[in-house]
C-alpha cells in the first residue's frame, strides 16, 4: 500500500446502541483501515450491524467503545463543520429535505464551503456539475424530491454527495432502490470514483455478487458480531464468505461464486462437455431438477454441448438412440421421462 495512512481507522471500536441504559454490543474490537483509491462492500445478513457501524463511523451514533479516527485526528475532536469537508454519508431512508428540487438538494452539498446562506462560487458550481454529470441525474434536476422515484431520489442523494466533495464517502445500501442495470451502473461508478480521485469509498450492500465482482476489499459482519475483512477472493477460497451468510438449504458454489438453494443430494449424475457458456447454463438447469454433475466422462449419463449452424444441440453421447435435442426445455423432459439417458 502506497498511501501513508488510512482516511479512516478505528481502533478497539465497539459498535451497538443502549437499551434502558445498558449498553448492547453488537460488535468489538474492531481495528478497521479505509484506504485513499479503496471501494470497500461492507456485507451481513440482515440485522447484523451494518447500519450501525456507518452510523458510528460516521458520528452520528455514539461508539461504546475505543476510537475512530479520520485523517488520524479523533473524530471526537473534530468539530461538525469540519468534518463535513471530509466525510460524507449517504443513507437510504427517505431524507427530509422539504419542498426542494433535486438541484437545490445537491447544492445542499456545498453547504459546508459556503455556509446555510452562502452564494455558489465558481469552484462551488463545478463541483455540482461534475457531480450531475457523474451520477447522470441532469433530467431531474428541476423535479422536487417528492416527485422522484425511489433509484432517482438515490442517485440525486449519492450526487449531493459528490458536491460535497469529502475524501471519505459512506454510503448505506445505496442499490437498495436501484434496477439490476442501474445497480451494477452505481457499483462500477463509485469503483472508478474511488480509483481515479483516491476517495476511500464503503458502502453497505446486500448485493453478494456486485460486491464480489467490484469491491477492493470487503468487511464481512457476522451474525455472533465477528468482523472478518480482505481481498473478496481471499474470503472466498477461505470459506469466510460462505460461513458469514451461511443458512440452512442454501450452499454457495466457489466455481460460479453464487449462492443456490441446496438440492438432496441428486438421484443421478451427468458429465457435461463442450460450449463453455451452453455447460454453465445447462448446469444450472439440471441441478435444479436435482441432478448431480459429474467431474468425470465415467457416468452412464454423458452430454455434449455443441452449436450447429449457430444454434445449441444437446448431444446424448451413451443413448441407445443417438439423439440430438435443440433446447434445454427438450432436455429437461427427456432426462425426466427416463431414469437413465
Ligand atoms: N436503538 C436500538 N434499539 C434496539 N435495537 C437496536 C437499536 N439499533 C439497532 N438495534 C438492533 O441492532 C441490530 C443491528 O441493526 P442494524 O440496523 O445495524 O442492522 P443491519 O445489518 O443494517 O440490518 P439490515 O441489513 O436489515 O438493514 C438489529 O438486531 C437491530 O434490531
Amino acid at each position: 500500500m502506497n498511501d501513508k495512512f488510512p482516511y479512516l481507522a478505528t481502533e478497539n471500536l465497539a459498535i451497538g446502541y443502549r437499551s434502558k441504559g445498558l449498553p448492547k454490543t453488537i460488535s468489538d474490537k474492531l481495528n478497521l483501515k479505509l484506504w485513499p483509491g479503496n471501494l470497500v462492500c461492507l456485507l451481513g445478513s440482515n440485522g447484523s450491524g451494518k447500519s450501525t457501524l456507518m452510523r458510528t463511523l460516521a458520528g452520528l451514533q455514539p461508539a461504546l467503545a475505543g476510537e475512530i479516527y479520520v485523517k488520524q485526528q479523533s473524530l471526537s475532536d473534530i468539530k461538525p463543520e469540519h468534518l463535513a469537508r471530509q466525510l460524507s454519508l449517504v443513507l437510504t431512508e427517505r431524507v427530509e429535505v422539504g419542498n426542494l428540487t433535486a438541484l437545490e438538494t445537491i447544492n445542499l452539498g456545498r453547504t459546508p464551503y459556503t455556509g446555510w446562506l452562502g452564494r455558489l462560487d465558481n469552484t462551488d458550481k463545478e463541483k455540482i456539475e461534475q457531480a450531475v454529470y457523474f451520477t447522470d441525474v441532469s433530467a431531474l434536476l428541476d423535479k422536487r424530491i417528492h416527485q422522484l422515484s425511489d433509484g432517482e431520489r438515490q442517485k440525486v442523494m449519492l450526487a449531493r454527495a459528490l458536491a460535497q466533495d469529502t475524501d471519505i464517502i459512506l454510503l448505506d445500501e445505496p442499490t437498495a432502490h436501484l434496477d439490476l442495470p442501474n445497480r451494477i451502473e452505481m457499483m462500477d461508478l463509485l469503483h472508478t470514483l474511488a480509483r481515479k480521485t483516491k476517495k476511500a469509498i464503503l458502502l453497505s450492500t446486500h448485493e453478494l455478487d456486485l460486491a464480489l465482482q467490484t469491491a477492493d476489499h470487503l468487511w464481512l459482519l457476522k451474525h455472533d458480531g465477528q468482523l472478518v475483512t480482505g481481498v473478496p477472493e481471499d474470503l472466498v477460497l477461505n470459506g469466510s464468505f460462505e460461513s458469514a451468510f451461511s443458512k440452512e438449504g442454501f450452499s454457495f458454489d466457489k466455481t460460479s461464486g453464487t449462492f443456490s438453494i441446496r438440492k438432496a443430494p441428486g438421484f443421478l449424475s451427468l458429465y457435461l462437455e463442450g460450449d463453455e457458456n451452453l455447460v454453465l447454463w445447462t448446469k444450472r438447469a439440471v441441478k435444479r431438477e436435482g441432478w448431480e454433475i459429474s467431474l468425470t466422462p465415467n457416468t452412464q449419463n454423458q452430454i455434449r454441448t455443441i452449436e450447429e449452424n449457430g444454434m445449441p444441440v444437446w448431444e446424448l453421447l451413451n443413448s441407445q438412440e443417438a439423439l440430438k435435442l435443440t433446447s434445454i426445455e427438450a432436455l429437461l423432459h427427456h432426462l425426466e421421462s427416463k431414469t437413465s439417458i
